[in-house]
């Protein structure tokens, strides 16, 4: 009989939490006699759960969306490292089809949940920005491929760093990552070379940036150019992030305290 659940029962034996990533009401309400840490992730607490750990953007990708559940719970003390964690999730647009058990210690953090929660930044800034470089990493510019990089967070430290390539278009306006005609602002200007700075709080500080930090033992994967690595650098300099569309690869990277943290492939968002 049940050999199956012998077989594949030691999956969800003696976890100390489980981890529910957006589940629906009465899926939740299943879970209210067992006797784990029942954590809920997602991108709203619809549910009022406790605790609840918040995905800034929709992680279409299961490792992303694993390793941001499972480094913000670590963050908020919800759970210890070398916690054994079960996490219940889809891919595929299956529901809850998909258990994955971890040990939290069994991998280095990426430094996402940081990115987002602990950026100089609002993290719906950071999340606007990513946004807007999927978009255009999407459906690239008027159909061609495009590049563009997003410096967010301490622009003043960043303007300090860099030097203008040509008039500064947002030089007297006061618009905000997030407005939609600033979306459509920053896919038109990003034919244009160099960096977009934007403040903390979202305000378009200045386009066409030429970055000069300091490159010297930034360590960025081989292949990437010099827009990744000038990407990588302000981030060590500066408490900014930054992120970066590819025109090469198309991919959408994300760099913060010179490392890269985050890449995401816009075809799959
Ligand atoms: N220091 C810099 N500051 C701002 N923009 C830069 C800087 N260096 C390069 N760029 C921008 O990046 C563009 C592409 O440069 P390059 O091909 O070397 O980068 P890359 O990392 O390979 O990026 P991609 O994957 O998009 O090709 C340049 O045309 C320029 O607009
Ligand atoms: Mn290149």
């Amino acid at each position: 009989m049940n050999e199956l659940r012998d077989l594949l029962g030691d999956l969800v034996a003696d976890v100390d939490a489980v981890f529910l990533f957006s589940p629906n009401a009465s899926f939740f309400e299943e879970f209210d006699d067992v006797d784990e840490e029942i954590v809920v992730v997602g991108p709203e607490n619809t549910l009022d759960a406790e605790p609840f750990v918040e995905l800034p953007i929709d992680f279409t990708d299961l490792e992303g969306r694993l390793r941001f559940g499972i480094e913000g719970a670590l963050e908020q003390g919800i759970v210890d490292e070398g916690d054994e964690v079960l996490c219940v999730t889809e891919v595929l647009d299956g529901a809850e089809n998909t258990l994955v058990r971890v040990q939290t210690n069994d991998f280095s953090p990426s430094g996402v949940y940081d990115m987002f929660v602990n950026s100089r930044a609002d993290a719906s800034v950071v999340r606007d920005v990513f946004e807007v470089a999927i978009e255009l990493g999407k459906k690239g510019q008027k159909g061609k491929p495009v590049g563009a990089l997003f410096v967010v967070g301490d622009a003043g430290k960043v303007m300090n760093k860099s030097r203008p390539l040509s008039y500064n278009p947002f030089e007297k306006s006061h618009v905000h990552v997030g407005d939609p005609i600033v979306n459509v602002m920053l896919k038109e200007f990003s034919r244009l070379d160099g960096a977009f700075v934007i403040s903390d709080a979202g305000k378009i500080v200045s386009a066409y940036r030429y970055l000069e930090p300091s490159a010297e033992g930034v360590d960025i994967p081989k292949g990437l150019g010099a827009r990744h690595m000038a990407a990588g650098a302000v981030t060590r300099d500066t408490m900014a992030t930054a992120i970066v569309l590819s025109e090469s690869d198309g991919l959408v990277r994300a760099f913060k305290g010179g490392e890269l943290v985050l890449e995401i492939d816009p075809e799959e968002y």
